[in-house]
């Protein structure tokens, strides 16, 4: 399943967030979203996840969701969202529930994942036991075991340290050389934009309008910031950003 944006515009009351959208999050591919801060990429998120309805235009699925689809859109966030008083397998069980899956395909959706985020030595563990980066590993699995058409993510490595984050990244591009997913992803790092994103989109600060798409042919597990290609790309979007985003922080503090 596709996700196609046509001519979205947003505004609450008389702000003006995103304009003119239009844009298309292809099965299999990984869209990377970048703008500065207060651009509309959380509002662009939860539109295109059906959380709040656009002012003008539309998100269209195009076409089925894969075959065992529980949830077509799931969100992973940057604070993990994980319970607490939940053990790893307790918080993927969770997103599972209600849907009357009999107990072996249960078993099999929550084995499966925890196998493909390398979680299964730690079903039983609660996230206080667990570190950041398994923490996040733990929601991609949960994310995963609805079997979505399309992941959408709010910034998933941002809470991370730096070293935490350089693991979740080769984590997430080994997850998806093995089953492709499809995922639009927000972030506010060039780096992880130019090691994920087969499409990186830049917005303008707000109203957040499309500046530009930048495509990334380069296969994932051949991405890293000593590759000069990659270097150059993530330096182009530096460029990008850099007006928008230093006229946004001067509107940030003004305001
Ligand atoms: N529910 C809401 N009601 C009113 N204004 C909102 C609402 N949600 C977001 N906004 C405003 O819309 C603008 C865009 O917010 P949004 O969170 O989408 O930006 P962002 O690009 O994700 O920001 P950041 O990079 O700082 O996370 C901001 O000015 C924000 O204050």
């Amino acid at each position: 399943m596709d996700l196609r944006v046509e001519n979205l515009s947003h505004r609450y009351d008389d702000l003006d967030v995103l304009r003119d959208i239009d844009l298309e999050i292809k099965t299999g591919e990984i869209v990377c979203v970048i703008g500065p801060s207060g651009c509309g990429k959380s509002t662009l998120l939860r539109l295109l996840g059906g959380l709040e309805q656009p002012s003008e235009g539309q998100v269209l699925q195009v076409g089925e969701p894969p075959a065992g689809s529980l949830n077509p859109l799931t969100y992973v966030f940057q604070d993990f969202a994980l319970l607490p008083w939940r053990s790893v397998e307790g918080n993927v069980s969770l997103v599972l529930e209600g849907h009357n899956l009999p107990a072996e395909e249960m078993e099999a959706r929550i084995a499966d994942v925890l196998s493909r985020t390398r979680l299964s030595d730690f079903r039983k563990a609660v996230p206080k036991q667990l570190s950041g980066g398994m923490k996040q590993r733990v929601a991609i699995a949960r994310a995963l075991s609805v079997n979505p058409a399309v992941l959408l993510m709010d910034e998933p490595l941002s809470a991370l340290d730096s070293q935490t984050r350089e693991l979740l990244m080769d984590d997430l591009i080994d997850l998806w050389e093995r089953e492709k997913f499809t995922a639009c992803y927000i972030t506010h790092n060039l780096a992880e934009a130019v090691r994920l994103g087969h499409k990186v989109v830049v917005l303008s600060r707000r109203p957040g309008v499309i500046r530009e798409i930048v495509h990334i042919d380069m296969p994932l597990t051949e991405r890293n910031l000593s590759n000069p290609q990659i270097a150059a790309i993530q330096q182009q979007l530096w460029e990008m950003m850099r007006a928008e985003a230093a006229a946004a922080d001067t509107e940030l503090a003004d305001s």
